[in-house]
């Protein structure tokens, strides 16, 4: 019983429904310093109607490791109907299939990846005659065409990811899916869950559903591919698709036979493997971009790193898969910008059994709890000294890499459900920054320090003009 619990303490607030709605929204940062300052490191707000849970550094790393407790992906169900619009996001084989299947060979990926992330970028990046510079006003579009186009190669194949139809569908499947998560939840003050209760009937009634013209397209992309022997199909990494159905295991598992491919069910995988891959890397590797942009006193030294690595390209300009490791500066000032993207709290997870945390306090099932991401990743303790500054090489010295997940950064999650394409998104964002580097010279047009536009506790990228220029060799 929720009454008998030990529950965290709630933050007073003053107007009756609206709780602590506003302030989450609209002063995030200052108002969950001031509640931690007053309350600890677990308390609990009223938001939307609802009470949730906020878990400071000292407890985050129990939410996450405590799957049998907390979980991530049912807290997601929650608030979206992923059951209608994303129905391969339950389907747990897939980010089991990516870890035996493309996890674990990354290296196989890693030229691939670099032909079509370069020819991709001199498609969107284009900035014509050799002296010419030219400013791009909406960088997060062009890099989500960009990583597009690579994680369509990847993962559909070399021949569909050539059609902008389906780079389209890659860039915007997820912003479209979430479109029903952008609308505030208002109708949640009424009744809690009321406003995706409303989302569903509109689903269901066809009066609305985004996804639709995207499954009509991945379906026809795949069909395409699956009729062709001897091409890479789909995810799974296998060179051609007798290859495939030789593989009886997958086969079964996607209720394959030779006969009877169920393409609406590879359909509802691949969209969700968009939705986990796409939007997350393009923001990431956007963010880097203008980051460095923002701050071009840094862009000599990285550019002198990126100079040595290259040697050891081959005549095409690729890359071997070892040169990631020697990006050391570059691989730092990514990790210096996933610690500063702004997120100041996130992760919500839903409460799966009544649990009681190691200070005692405790949450009832069915529960929400949200991270308090400030309190990691802008904690002196955890970070070093000055942590709200940008420092590009702090992590060289500690010699962390950026995709090293622990108590001290929380950006891919953690424990048994922390992201396990992270390796594959930063190889992408990695390879990405060396070639605009090596290419190009890039600033904020305003010549400031360009920050993250704002959402309640999360951010998307700017969309400041950065100007790009040829460098001259
Ligand atoms: C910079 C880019 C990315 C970020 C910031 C990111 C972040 C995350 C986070 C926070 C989670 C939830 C972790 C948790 O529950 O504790 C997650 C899960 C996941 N991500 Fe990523 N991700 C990124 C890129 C990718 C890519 C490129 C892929 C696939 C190619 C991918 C595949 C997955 C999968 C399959 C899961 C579910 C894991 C599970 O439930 O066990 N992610 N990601």
């Amino acid at each position: 019983m929720e009454l008998n619990l030990n529950m965290p303490p709630l933050v007073r607030y003053k107007i009756p429904i609206i709780g602590h709605t506003y302030s989450y929204l609209f002063n995030c940062e200052e108002f969950l310093k001031q509640c931690k300052k007053e309350y600890g490191g677990i308390y609990s707000l009223y938001i939307w109607g609802r009470v949730i849970t906020i878990v400071g550094k000292e407890y985050t790393q129990e939410v996450l490791s405590k799957d049998d407790a907390f979980s991530f992906t049912a807290a997601f169900h929650k608030k979206f109907p992923s059951d209608l619009l994303l129905k391969g996001l339950s389907d747990t084989s897939i980010a089991k299939l990516l870890k035996e299947h493309v996890f674990c060979k990354l290296n196989f990926y890693s030229e691939r990846m670099q032909k079509s992330l370069y020819s991709a970028t001199q498609k969107y990046i284009d900035i014509g005659d050799y002296d010419e510079s030219k400013v791009f006003n909406n960088m997060h579009h062009l890099i989500t065409r960009i990583i597009s186009n690579t994680i369509a190669n990847i993962f559909i194949g070399e021949e569909e990811s050539q059609y902008e139809e389906i780079i389209t569908t890659f860039a915007e499947f997820t912003s479209d899916s979430v479109i029903f998560l952008m609308v505030p939840p208002i109708l949640d003050f009424i009744y809690p869950g009321l406003q995706n209760y409303i989302n569903r009937i509109i689903i269901k009634s066809g009066l609305y559903n985004p996804t639709i013209k995207h499954q009509a397209i991945l379906i026809k992309h795949i069909k395409n591919q699956a009729c062709k022997p001897n091409v890479l199909f789909l995810f799974i990494p296998l060179r051609t698709f007798a290859g495939l159905l030789k593989e009886v295991h997958i086969m079964e598992q996607y209720g394959f036979d030779s006969n009877n491919v169920n393409y609406s069910s590879l359909a509802d995988k691949m969209g969700a493997l968009i939705f986990v891959s796409v939007r997350t890397t393009s923001r990431n590797c956007t963010n880097a971009l203008i980051d460095l942009a923002s701050r071009p006193e840094y862009m000599q030294e990285l550019y002198e790193e990126q100079l040595v690595v290259h040697k050891e390209a081959d005549k095409n300009g690729i890359l071997p898969f070892e040169a990631l490791n020697e990006m050391k500066k570059l691989d730092s000032f990514i990790r210096e910008s996933f610690r500063l993207t702004g997120f100041i709290a996130g992760l919500q997870h839903s409460v799966l059994k009544d649990y009681t945390f190691s200070n005692g306090l405790q949450v009832p099932n069915g529960h929400s709890v949200e991270i308090y991401f400030d309190d990691i990743h802008q904690d002196e303790l955890l970070q070093g000294p000055n942590p709200k500054s940008f420092e590009p090489f702090r992590h060289v010295d500690a010699n962390v890499p950026a995709s090293k997940i622990g108590k001290n950064f929380i950006l891919f999650g953690g424990g048994k459900h922390a992201c396990p394409g992270r390796h594959f998104a930063i190889n992408e964002i990695k390879f990405f920054m060396h070639n605009a580097i090596l290419k190009y010279n890039f600033r904020t047009e305003s010549g400031k320090i360009e920050e993250k536009k704002r959402i309640g506790p999360l951010t998307i990228p700017s969309s400041c003009g950065i100007i790009f220029e040829k460098r001259v060799k």
